[in-house]
């Protein structure tokens, strides 16, 4: 299925099959492109709450940026259309839907596959950094799994082209204060922490500053309120890596690159996943 660049498709081109989930501002579906039998995911986003929320410049951005992607670990967006009500992206169908169905399934991950999924994410973290974009929105609900259970980054919603692109194409750092070379860090940075509350996560089954409301998880972020509960299915690799990435100096926390290289991944993560 190519770009959009290709052919207007329309509602007709597709047969429906199965609501997938309810995700926000519409509902997702199987469908099917009735020529090639193609199976794809079909996001319907209703033009009403576009407009009552004043997000379209968003989609529009999202859009810009999801036809750019194409990587293994990011779900691609093959192109859109509309109609009077909806707007449809036609989206890569991930086969084993969303990981944090199978995470509340298990309980928790074994190391090996809680490992995989951190080195997929991170790869395509680095291809997404690389390319200036920023997901910002790393969580569970946003992770997908292919028929061969490898994880896709979903839903750039709220996903930014950062800034720095600008200053870097004109080859001016120099004359950057360093609180806006901090701030291009630190953008780039909140997906390395998001990497270490998902990898908590994955292995003990909750995000490590869960409280009972949300003034008491940000005063525990805030804090950096970080403990491990005593378990043998964790080894201290996996802490230390954890620990390395809940920094609250952002410059501090582990990049992307020393993540692929961390002991307990190089030990722990299957290569392909
Ligand atoms: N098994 C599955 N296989 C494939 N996909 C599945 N679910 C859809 C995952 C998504 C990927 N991309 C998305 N993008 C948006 O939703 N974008 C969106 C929507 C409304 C408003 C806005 C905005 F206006 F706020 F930006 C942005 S949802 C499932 Br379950």
């Amino acid at each position: 299925m190519g770009e959009n660049s290709e052919r207007q498709w329309c509602i007709s081109d597709f047969e429906i099959g199965k609501p997938l989930g309810k995700g926000k501002f519409g509902r997702v579906y199987v469908a099917r492109e009735r020529e090639s039998k193609f199976v794809v995911a079909l996001k319907v986003i209703s033009k009403e709450q576009l407009e009552k929320y004043k997000i379209h410049h968003q989609l529009r951005r999202e859009m810009e940026i999801q036809f750019s992607l194409k990587h293994p670990n990011v779900l691609r967006l093959y192109g859109w259309f509309h109609d009077s009500e909806n707007v449809f992206l036609i989206l890569e169908y991930a086969h084993n839907g969303e990981l944090y169905k199978e995470l509340s399934r298990k309980g928790h991950f074994s190391e090996q596959q809680a490992a995989t999924y951190i080195l997929s994410l991170t790869k395509a973290l680095a291809y997404c950094h690389d390319k200036h974009v920023i997901h910002r929105d790393i969580k569970p609900e946003n992770l997908l799994l292919d028929h061969e259970g490898r994880l896709k980054i979903a839903d750039f919603g709220w996903s930014v082209q950062s800034r720095s692109k600008r200053h870097t194409m004109c080859g001016t750092l120099d004359y950057l204060a360093p609180e806006m070379v901090e701030n291009k860090a630190h953008d780039y940075a909140v997906d390395n922490w998001t990497l270490g509350i998902l990898c908590y996560e994955f292995l003990y089954g909750a995000p490590p500053f869960e409280a009972d409301s949300q003034v008491d998880t940000f005063k525990r972020i805030m804090k950096v309120d970080l403990s491990f509960p005593s378990t043998p299915y964790v080894s201290s690799e996996a802490k230390h890596l954890i620990s390395r990435l809940l920094v609250k100096d952002s410059s501090r926390r582990l990049s992307l690159q020393r993540i692929m290289e961390h002991p307990w991944i190089i030990k722990n993560a299957n290569p392909i996943g």
